[in-house]
């Protein structure tokens, strides 16, 4: 419930200029928080007209996208997943939009950087990447979106449009106060090393939800 929500305050607020290796490049305003609930070092990226879309309205609330740390996708370019061209797409539509992305520290669906590499192992025996999960002792999908919900609060972005193909996050922020006035679908990157991946998502997100509940 959103006053249940731990404060979060913003700690530190610096330009940072960006460029991908295909040659976009745009400009964000990267923050940092004291007080997020977990400790870890999570930050929202204000990109485009971030300041002014905190003002707007409904449909033109900003832009935000909830981004998972996935080290393997976003910075070495895996193609076991779709992550980097996600962040990748995520960072121009919201600059164009006026938004952020929240760049959270929750790696490998909540479970952490090696347990994903053992549940690859695991998916390179037939498992799925949701049963990969199960079958380490984790649940199919361990990610909490209390710290988005703080970082936006203390942003003063209470409504905003999600971009994202993932009915949870728009669920949890909800639970937690924030008004999802929007979602906006995400594209579709399939290549050949992926399809299980993607397809396994398609129909876990068509189940009840089996993610754990806001805190
Ligand atoms: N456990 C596990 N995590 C994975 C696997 N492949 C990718 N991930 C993680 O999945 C997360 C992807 O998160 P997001 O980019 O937020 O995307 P999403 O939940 O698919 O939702 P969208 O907003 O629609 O992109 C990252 O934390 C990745 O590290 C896998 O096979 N197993
Ligand atoms: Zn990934």
């Amino acid at each position: 419930m959103s006053d249940a929500l731990p404060i979060a305050s913003i700690r530190t607020q610096v330009t940072v200029p960006l460029q991908f290796p295909d040659g976009y490049a745009t400009e964000a305003r990267v923050f940092s928080f004291d007080g997020l609930v977990d400790g870890r070092e999570h930050l929202a990226l204000g990109l485009g007209e971030w300041r002014a879309a905190l003002d707007r309205q409904a449909d033109e609330a900003p832009l935000v996208r909830p981004h998972s740390e996935c080290l393997t996708g976003d910075v070495f370019g895996s193609q076991r997943c779709d992550c980097g061209p996600q962040l990748r797409e995520g960072v121009e539509r919201i600059a164009d939009a006026g938004g952020f992305l929240l760049y959270l520290r929750q790696e490998g669906r909540g479970i952490g950087l090696y347990p994903k590499l053992d549940a690859y192992a695991l998916q390179d025996t037939g498992l799925d990447t949701y049963q990969a999960n199960l079958a380490l002792g984790h649940r199919a999908d361990e990610r909490d979106y209390t710290t988005a919900a703080q970082m936006l609060t203390a942003l003063g972005a209470q409504r905003v449009r999600l971009l994202t193909n993932n009915p949870d996050k728009a669920e949890q922020l909800t639970r937690l106060g924030v008004s999802v006035v929007g979602c906006v679908p995400t594209g579709i990157y399939l290549s050949e090393a992926n399809a299980g991946y993607l397809a396994a998502k398609a129909s876990h997100h068509a189940r009840p939800s089996d993610v754990p509940s806001a805190r």
